[in-house]
């Protein structure tokens, strides 16, 4: 085959490729990293002709173009399968919406229950010599959109990242219809966190426990899963393996410490597996080609069946509140929306299916808001509206600076004394007041220190 004619019969400009987008179709814009940008802004220009396009994305890394036209819900809906900052903010602005569904049934539910897909839009990587345009660290769901567009348009960047795995990596030329060559921007990056603070150090610590040598980390979204990585880096622990939904920048400093080895991983041996990665230039380019890192579909990498297979599966994620009978809210406050279910159930069900596996949900105890008043994240109920991410028979164990409790099978007595022993000192007494009225406290939770 001449890729390269067919490249070149192809080729074309981002303005003329948005003109088969149509009033009222679905159209994707690609997963985090993979979010198109020359053929956004080119579509922020055709958009005011145009009524109800329906969009799917999520994880922006960036505000798109067509945020910001005029008068821009009576144009488009942004419909997010798990919010950024900018998505959550765009909510207010009558603009984002969340579609809630458990990340590893994402692909599936592409492939068998969506409407149409009009136009699928994706940033990759330049073609190689086989015809191949790799997503970039964004396998993700993109295999099944493929299966669904009607029409592809790639949008190539020669700062993508190319990266290496099992399948569902990238698309071969005879799938795409379109092809543009982008400004070639940098990449949006998260930047590495800072020096963890204190509570970051106490958390990783008591997790730090409980990891034995030759264990297999996930690590979810968020400061402090991060944090706890960086720390995981600087411990004395041995020969980890890497199974992951979200590839972050902790992960390469393990690696580069000499901790992660991948020898006792009992599937993929030896490789580090993820179905995304969002972090910083030093991320992307570690990943770059990098053999040992094996990038799969999410329908894969969270399949709690999978996850399940792998011994000494450690599984840490950070949650928003929690309750006192241990439901884990980790995407919402009351009715805001701030990020997403995401995989954290996944890898909740699949390490405790793994033998001598153990899922943290994590968190600092209090929350202190924009107006400086600190709230505490364990609460005797949750705020209404807010979403239960991890249901109480699901919830393993919870980490603050205060310690760590063990929920799984726990009475309701036992969770709430379990709870409060991990509470913010200053919350303590209201929370046990907040449990006797709820009749989940007993005279014999007295121990608890107030
Ligand atoms: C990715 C994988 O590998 S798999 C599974 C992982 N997936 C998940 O865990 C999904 C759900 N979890 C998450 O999305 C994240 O871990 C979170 C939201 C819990 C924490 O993420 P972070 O980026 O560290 O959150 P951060 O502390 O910056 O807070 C985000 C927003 O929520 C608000 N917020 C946080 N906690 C609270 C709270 N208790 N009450 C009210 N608002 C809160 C913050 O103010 C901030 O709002 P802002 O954007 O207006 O400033
Ligand atoms: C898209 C999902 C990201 C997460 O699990 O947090």
């Amino acid at each position: 085959m001449d890729f390269a004619a067919e490249y070149a019969a192809k080729l074309t400009t981002a303005d003329q490729a948005v003109q088969c987008i149509h009033s009222g179709d679905w159209i994707d814009y690609g997963f985090g990293l993979g979010i198109v940008d020359t053929l956004d802004k080119a579509l922020a220009k055709r958009m005011p002709q145009l009524e109800d396009v329906k969009i799917r994305g999520a994880i922006l890394l960036k505000r798109p173009a067509i945020f910001d036209i005029e008068n821009a819900p009576a144009h488009f809906c942004w419909n997010s399968w798990h919010m950024s900052g900018i998505e959550r903010k765009a909510c207010m602005e009558d603009i984002a919406y969340y579609n809630p569904i458990r990340y590893s049934e994402l692909p599936s539910y592409c492939l068998y229950e969506i409407d149409d897909i009009q136009v699928a839009m994706f940033r990759v990587a330049p073609m190689d010599s086989f015809g191949y345009f790799n997503f970039g660290p964004n396998a993700s769901h993109q295999y099944a959109i493929l299966e669904r567009a009607d029409k592809v348009i790639v949008e190539v960047n020669t700062n993508m990242p190319r990266c290496l795995g099992g399948w569902g990596t990238g698309v071969h030329i005879s799938k795409v219809d379109m092809i543009v060559e982008s400004d070639n921007a940098p990449l949006e990056t998260i930047p590495k966190g800072g020096k963890p603070s204190e509570v970051d150090q106490k958390v990783a610590e008591l997790i730090v426990n409980e990891i034995p040598d030759g264990a297999c980390l996930q690590l979810g979204i968020g400061g402090m899963p991060n944090a706890v990585g960086a720390l995981i880096a600087k411990s004395d622990l041995k020969h980890l393996g890497v199974h992951t939904e979200m590839y972050v920048d902790s992960f390469v400093d393990m690696a580069r410490a000499g901790k992660i080895d991948g020898s006792k991983k009992n599937l993929n041996p030896g490789r580090q597996v993820y179905a995304f990665g969002q972090g910083s230039k030093e991320m992307y380019d570690y990943l770059n080609d990098n053999p040992e890192c094996m990038m799969a579909p999410v329908d894969y990498t969270n399949d709690p069946r999978t996850i399940s297979q792998i011994d000494n599966f450690i599984s840490i994620n950070n949650t928003v509140d929690i309750d006192l009978f241990g439901q884990v809210s980790a995407e919402s406050s009351g009715i805001r929306q701030i990020s997403g279910a995401g995989g954290q159930l996944d890898f909740v069900l699949g390490a405790y299916l793994s033998k001598g596996g153990k899922s943290f949900i994590c968190c600092s105890s209090t929350f202190t808001n924009k107006k400086g008043e600190t709230f505490s994240r364990i609460l005797p109920i949750l705020h209404p509206g807010s979403a239960v991410t991890d249901t109480r028979a699901n919830t393993h164990y919870v980490v603050t600076e205060y310690g760590m409790v063990n929920l799984k099978g726990k009475s309701t007595w036992e969770r709430a004394e379990g709870l409060i022993s991990i509470a913010h000192p200053d919350f303590r007494q209201q929370l046990i007041e907040e449990a006797e009225k709820m009749h989940i406290w007993r005279k014999h939770n007295a121990h608890v220190n107030v």
